[in-house]
Order: C-alpha cells, then structure tokens, then sequence
C-alpha cells in the first residue's frame, strides 16, 4: 500500500535521511522505531510530503505521489496524526472535526460520528475548545480528525508521548481497533512493549538510515534491543 524508496530529505544543508526504504503492506501495523533524533518524525514528514523528499520515491498504491502537496496525499487517502496533537486550540472539537470534513475528499458527515465511536470520551465535550482539552483528549481529538477523512492508511507519530497513562491505554485500544478493522497504519513508537502488542513489522532507523527490519516477534532479538537502548 505504501512504499518508501531511498528517501532522502533534511533542514537547509542538514541531511538527515539517507536512503530510508520500507513497505507497509495493506491492513498492516509497521512500527518505526530508534532513539531519540534519528529522524523518525523527519520520515513521517516527508513520507506526507510536509518535507520535501530531496531524493528517493513514496508511492501510494502504486501512484508515485512524492511531489504531492500534503493536502493531496490527504485526499488520497493517507491520514496524518503530526507529534504533539495537531489541533486548532480556539476551536470547539465538533469545529475541529468539521474542519477537517470540509477538506476531505468524500465530505460525507456520518464520518464524524464514525470518528467519535472510536473515540466516545470526546463525545460529552463536542461544545469545548480544544486547546481547554487535556493533553490526552487533544491526542485523541487529532486521531479522531485523521479518522473524518477517511484514510486507507493512517500515520502516527508517537501518539501516547506525554500522555497520562489511563489515557494511553484507550490510544493504543484505539490504534489496536483499527487496525483489526483493516486499516494500515505507519506508527512512530518509542516503547518496545507497546510495539510488540501492537505491530506485524518494524524498521529501526539509527542516523537516519534503517539499520534493521523484520516480522514483530524479532523485536524480541538482543539486537534489537541494543539498537533500541540509549
Ligand atoms: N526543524 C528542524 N530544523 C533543523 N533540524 C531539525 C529540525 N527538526 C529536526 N531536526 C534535526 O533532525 C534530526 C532528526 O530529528 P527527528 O525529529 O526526525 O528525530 P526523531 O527520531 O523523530 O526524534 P524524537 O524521538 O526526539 O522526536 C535531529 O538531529 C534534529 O535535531
């Protein structure tokens, strides 16, 4: 469904990819994983098109969608939940999810409240602004938004990261949901744990390169956990 080729990208004269290649296959969960600043989220963003790929190819099934602008990717169907709960702080969650309804591609509203089943907590705070949620609801606010579109594929990056731990456990129920439901999803996951009860295949990333790669039960190898451990 989607497949990375040599991807390369960075800041000004920075490189920070170099030569990033992974495939999730559709109705998989493909964890990536590594320590801190090894350019995860830079993959993330320039797998959307958020960053430009400097070199290398992202292909959507089967459409080479690199020079894509976000927006288009998004139409596609490739759904984005950015690190630290991309909202838009002033407005109520309903505005927040009606919002990202106007830009999908389908605009069909029974998408909402097909968002808020998998998230039910957000239901009794429809009315409240969003930048008054807690950092938990606005995670789950974020996903619920990537959900109203609609997407084949959805991104994640580190969606329990700074969340309190009764919240987290709802996510990654979430997380689990949808991919039963056959959705793909590309997550950005720094615990090994949580990776282990939730992916099919993982990719390391170290220094912006993949350095391993393989079925979930591998996460279990010492290698990993070398790979893994600062
Ligand atoms: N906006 C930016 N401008 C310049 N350099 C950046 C920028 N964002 C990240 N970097 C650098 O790019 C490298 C990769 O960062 P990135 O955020 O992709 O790593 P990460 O693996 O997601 O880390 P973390 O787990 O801490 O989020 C780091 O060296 C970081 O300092």
């Amino acid at each position: 469904m989607l497949s990375v080729e040599g991807l390369e990208s960075g800041y000004g004269r920075a490189r920070v990819l170099f030569g990033v290649s992974l495939e999730v296959p559709a109705g998989r969960l493909v964890c990536v994983m590594g320590r801190n600043g090894v350019g995860k989220t830079t993959l993330l963003d320039t797998v959307m098109g958020v960053l430009p790929a400097t070199g290398g190819r992202v292909t959507f099934e089967g459409r080479d969608v690199t020079r894509l602008r976000p927006d288009q990717r998004v139409r596609l169907g490739m759904g984005y939940v950015p690190q630290g709960h991309d909202t838009f702080p002033q407005l109520s969650v309903m505005d927040n999810l009606l919002v990202t309804l106007e830009a999908s591609a389908h605009g069909d509203r029974a998408a909402l409240e097909e968002a808020l089943e998998v998230f039910p907590r957000l239901k009794p705070l429809l009315k409240r602004p969003a930048g008054f949620l807690s950092g938990g609801q606005q995670q789950q606010l974020a996903m619920a938004r990537a959900l109203v579109t609609r997407p084949k594929l959805l991104i994640l990056d580190e969606p329990t990261e700074g969340i309190q731990p009764s919240i987290i456990l709802e996510i990654e129920e979430a997380v689990e949901r949808l991919h039963a439901t056959g959705l793909a999803i590309l997550l950005v996951e720094q615990y090994l744990d949580l990776a282990l009860r939730l992916a099919d295949g993982f990719v390391i990333l170290d220094a912006g390169r993949v350095v391993r790669s393989g079925p979930a039960r591998e996460l279990q190898d010492e290698e990993v956990h070398r790979l893994l451990s600062v």
